[in-house]
C-alpha cells in the first residue's frame, strides 16, 4: 500500500508506476498487457500518462491493452470506459489497433444481448491465451478503481453476478441491475481478475475510505469484491491520504 498526498499526487504517481511497469515488461518479454477499468482516478492516470515525456520509451505497438469492465452502451457512447480511455491516452499513442480489445458495445454484433457479448469477449481472451492457460492471457497490470461500496470492476457487493455459483467457469460476464449506472455492464470474473501478475487498486477521495478500510478488514470476495482481489505475484494498494484516512499504520509502506 502507497499513500499519496492528494488525487493529483496519485494520478502522476500511478501514471509512472504503470510507464514503468510497461517499461519493464518489454525489457523482459518483448510485450507489455495492462487491463483498464472506468472511473475518475484511471481517467487522471491515463492523463498523467499521456502528458508524460516517458510514455514514448514505451513501444506502444507492442502493448495489449483489454478492459476489465465496460459500461454495456452503444460504441461512442461517452460514458464507455473504452470511449474515455481512447480519449484521454489511446488516441494519443501509436498503438496496433489488432492490439487494443474493447468489450463489445450494444450496438455491436451481438446487438443489446449482453450475454452474448460477453460471450464474444471470452472468445477474443481465449484466442489471445498466453503459455500456461486455455482461456485468457497474461496480464502484466490489471488496473482497479474502487467505488464507495467497495466494488471493483463490474463486481458489486452481494450482486448475485459476483457470486461464484452464478459466473462458473465464465470468464466474462454480464452484470444486470449494477448499482452504478449504467445497469448493464460486462465484467471480468474475480478469477481472471487475479490471473494478472499485479492487481493495482486505485481509489482517491474521502468516499472510499470506509470501503478501503473494510477491504483490508478481509471480508468475503462477495460481501466487498475490492478486498478479494490480488495479483499472482502482487496486489498493490495506491491511495490518496483521504481515501486512506481509516487504514491501519501496519498496512501502510513506510513512503507515509
Ligand atoms: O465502470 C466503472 O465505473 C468502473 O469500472 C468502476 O469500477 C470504477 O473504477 C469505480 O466505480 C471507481 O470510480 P471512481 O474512480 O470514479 O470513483
Amino acid at each position: 500500500m502507497i499513500v499519496h498526498a492528494d488525487a493529483g499526487v496519485l494520478a502522476e504517481a500511478v501514471a509512472a508506476r504503470l510507464t514503468t511497469r510497461l517499461l519493464d515488461a518489454q525489457a523482459a518479454r518483448g510485450v507489455a498487457s495492462v487491463v483498464l477499468t472506468g472511473g475518475r482516478i484511471a481517467d487522471a492516470v491515463h492523463r498523467a500518462v499521456a502528458a508524460s515525456r516517458a510514455r514514448d520509451a514505451i513501444d506502444w505497438s507492442r502493448v495489449d491493452v483489454w478492459w476489465g469492465d465496460e459500461r454495456f452502451l452503444p460504441a461512442g457512447d461517452p460514458e464507455r470506459n473504452e470511449t474515455q480511455a481512447r480519449a484521454a491516452l489511446l488516441s494519443a499513442v501509436p498503438l496496433d489497433p489488432a492490439r487494443v480489445h474493447p468489450m463489445p458495445a450494444s450496438d455491436g454484433p451481438d446487438g443489446d444481448d449482453a450475454q452474448a457479448a460477453a460471450e464474444r469477449y471470452a472468445a477474443a481472451l481465449a484466442t489471445a491465451a498466453g503459455p500456461g492457460h486455455q482461456t485468457i492471457p497474461y496480464f502484466d497490470v490489471l488496473m482497479l478503481g474502487v467505488g464507495e461500496d467497495g466494488h471493483v470492476a463490474s463486481l458489486f457487493p452481494e450482486h448475485p453476478a459476483a457470486h461464484p455459483d452464478s459466473y462458473g467457469e465464465a470468464t466474462v460476464i454480464p452484470v444486470h441491475n449494477a448499482p452504478k449506472p449504467p445497469p448493464t455492464r460486462l465484467s471480468l470474473t474475480p478469477p481472471v481478475i487475479d490471473s494478472a501478475e499485479e492487481v493495482w487498486l486505485v481509489a482517491s477521495g474521502a468516499g472510499k475510505a470506509r470501503a478501503v478500510e473494510l477491504a483490508l478488514a478481509g471480508p468475503g470476495p462477495v460481501q466487498l469484491p475490492a478486498g478479494g482481489v490480488h495479483g499472482t505475484q502482487d496486489t498493490v494498494w495506491l491511495l490518496d491520504q483521504a481515501a486512506a484516512a481509516g487504514v491501519p499504520a501496519r498496512f501502510r509502506s513506510p513512503l507515509r
